[in-house]
């Protein structure tokens, strides 16, 4: 106890910044959140745990996110990034919540030191924390209760104000890797947008991208970060861009209306500004780490392409590549979905494409895990967060083989510029959204020609409310129900009687409820069978 003599230090800091009693908090998918008035504590704390993090890690720097993405203004979250750019390793996950919840400030700092002490911690090494913010207002004074624990801790801090989630995903990598072989890209925001900036000139040699996109923005930090892209493009390369829902100075407005997930769950597009027949359209979410493409058809109205459709998009274009590049029986190609990619898209993957397809549970680090196995690993959650993965020796595959034409050079250089272009750490809204136009701007696709590459099974996703939702428990990558005992023969028997058809429930992770997905051959059946299970559901929910 007290080994590096800051015991009362770290106690007084804590007492400025007390936790709200009467609440239980848990490291979830993504971090703590919640209203941001429950928050300003919890930072606090993990600002004491981030600083453990480092320590035990040889001192690397540790990133610490402020934001709550697609959920309303009022509320915000905290997160913690390990050194390559990945989310918090599992296992930390418990001893953050742990030290969250510690009821007295006596009792989190004798946590502190005993957590140290188990993990063989020496508390007077150099620590290095960086931090950044959405546009949120409350994200300031949750900002200085992370740096007041850090500047207890004797921890070095860097604080990048307001970021993009994966902006600062980047940042972590990058001051990793600064000056090795391995570096990652400039250590400040504008080598963010250089490197990406770059990286899309280079992927772009020779095409054109037609016709101008709008990207809602989310009136969240999307907004002011693509702004600030688009001045490193040079003028020739006539990147037609239209930045709509870009206000970040009414916060009420966040995510109100707009953004990625209203445009995934509501399955239209944003009323405001008055959506354009025929225009290319995307979205991102309130901290640009989500991505979803649309447009208005003149026939038939409203087509939305999600995540499912980003990585077989993203999926058969690297695959192309890699067969002209000579590289076909080197580099393995996987990709990664959970159980809500689409039932067509997982077909056309394995059966058209003839690639690997992994499920896994819900969650992005589960994703991000699973294709670090390949040499390229394309995965996306169908909510539009996702990323592809390139291995060292992919890496390493592109750069040093010999060319013997023309072609081949080609596509060696636009793999190339794909690596540095999309973002190897997170989900990242605008590397997505730059590779997307970069493989349409290829392909000479439109929105249409991308849609026509297969037709969506009808599927629909619904929320239940139950008396306990821990009562849930599955298997097989979330695919059924190992508890209530029972619920899962119910679901089996409902499915059977449809065609083309696949449901499951499981609890959600980030809300106090279950969600149900069914998918059929048509519109009325997906319904029908989703209405069923969530039914069974509802009755093995009541138990306690
Ligand atoms: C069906 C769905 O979209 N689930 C979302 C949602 O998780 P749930 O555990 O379903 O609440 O939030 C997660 C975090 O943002 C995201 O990773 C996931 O895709
Ligand atoms: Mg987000």
């Amino acid at each position: 106890m007290d080994s590096d003599g800051r015991y009362q230090q770290i106690l007084e800091a804590s007492k400025r910044h007390p936790i709200v009693e009467g609440h239980v908090f848990k490291y979830g998918t993504a971090g703590f959140r919640m209203k941001a008035d429950l928050l300003e504590g919890v930072t606090f704390r993990v600002g004491l745990l981030s600083s453990i993090r480092s320590r035990k890690l040889n001192s690397q720097a540790i990133g610490v996110m402020i934001t709550a993405s697609h959920n309303p203004a009022a509320d915000n979250g905290v997160k913690i990034v390990d050194p390559m750019g990945e989310m918090l390793e599992q296992e930390w996950e418990s001893l953050a919540t742990a030290l969250v919840n510690a009821t007295s400030h006596e009792q989190l700092v004798e946590l502190y030191y005993k957590l140290a002490e188990m993990q063989k911690i020496d508390l007077k090494s150099p620590a290095k924390v960086i931090y950044g913010r959405d546009t949120r207002p409350s994200g300031h004074k949750l900002a200085s209760a992370l740096a007041d624990a850090l500047e207890a801790t004797g921890t070095e801090l860097v604080d990048y104000k307001i970021l993009t989630t994966p902006q600062l995903h980047y940042l972590v990598r990058a001051t990793n890797t600064e000056g090795l072989p391995s570096s990652y890209g400039v250590v400040s925001e504008t080598g963010y947008y250089d490197k990406l900036a770059k990286a899309f000139v280079k992927a772009m040699r020779g095409k054109r991208i037609s016709g101008q996109l709008v990207v809602d923005c989310a009136n969240g930090v999307g907004g002011p970060k693509l702004h600030e892209f688009l001045k490193h493009l040079p003028k020739e390369l006539g990147f037609d861009v239209k930045v709509v829902n870009d206000d970040v100075l009414r916060p009420e407005v966040l995510n109100l209306d707009c953004g990625a997930d209203f445009v995934k769950t509501k399955q239209r597009a944003p009323p405001n500004p008055k959506p354009q027949t025929g225009v290319r359209t995307c979205s991102f979410d309130g901290d640009a780490d989500r991505l979803i493409y649309y447009w208005i058809d003149p026939q038939s109205g409203f087509f939305m392409l999600d995540g499912d459709r980003i990585s077989s998009l993203a999926a058969s274009f690297l695959g192309d590549l890699v067969e002209r590049a000579g590289l076909k029986d080197y580099i393995r190609i996987g990709v990664v979905q959970t159980a809500y990619a689409n039932g067509a898209s997982t077909h056309y993957i394995t059966q058209h494409l003839k690639l690997d397809v992994i499920c896994t549970p819900t969650g992005v680090k589960h994703l991000h895990h699973v294709a670090q196995t390949f040499d390229i690993g394309v995965y996306f959650e169908a909510n539009g967060h996702g990323t592809v993965l390139f291995s060292p020796d992919a890496i390493t595959a592109f750069k040093n083989t010999e060319p013997q034409s023309p072609a081949q050079k080609d596509a060696l250089d636009t793999l190339s510029a794909f690596v540095a272009l999309i973002n190897q750490t997170v989900g990242d809204a605008l590397s997505d959204m730059l590779m997307v136009e970069v493989i349409l701007a290829h392909k000479n696709w439109t929105l249409r020609d991308w849609a026509m590459t297969y037709a969506d099974l009808p599927n629909r996703l619904v929320r239940v409310e139950v008396g306990n939702k821990d009562l849930f428990e599955t298997t097989d990558a979330e695919r059924r129900l190992s508890k209530p005992y029972g619920a899962q023969d119910e679901i089996d028997s409902e499915v059977r009687k449809y065609k083309d058809a696949r449901a499951f429930a499981r609890a959600s992770g980030t809300e106090n409820a279950c969600r149900v997905y069914a998918e059929a051959a048509t519109r009325s059946e997906a319904n029908e069978l989703a209405d069923r299970v969530a039914r069974i559901i509802e009755r093995h929910g009541t138990g306690v």
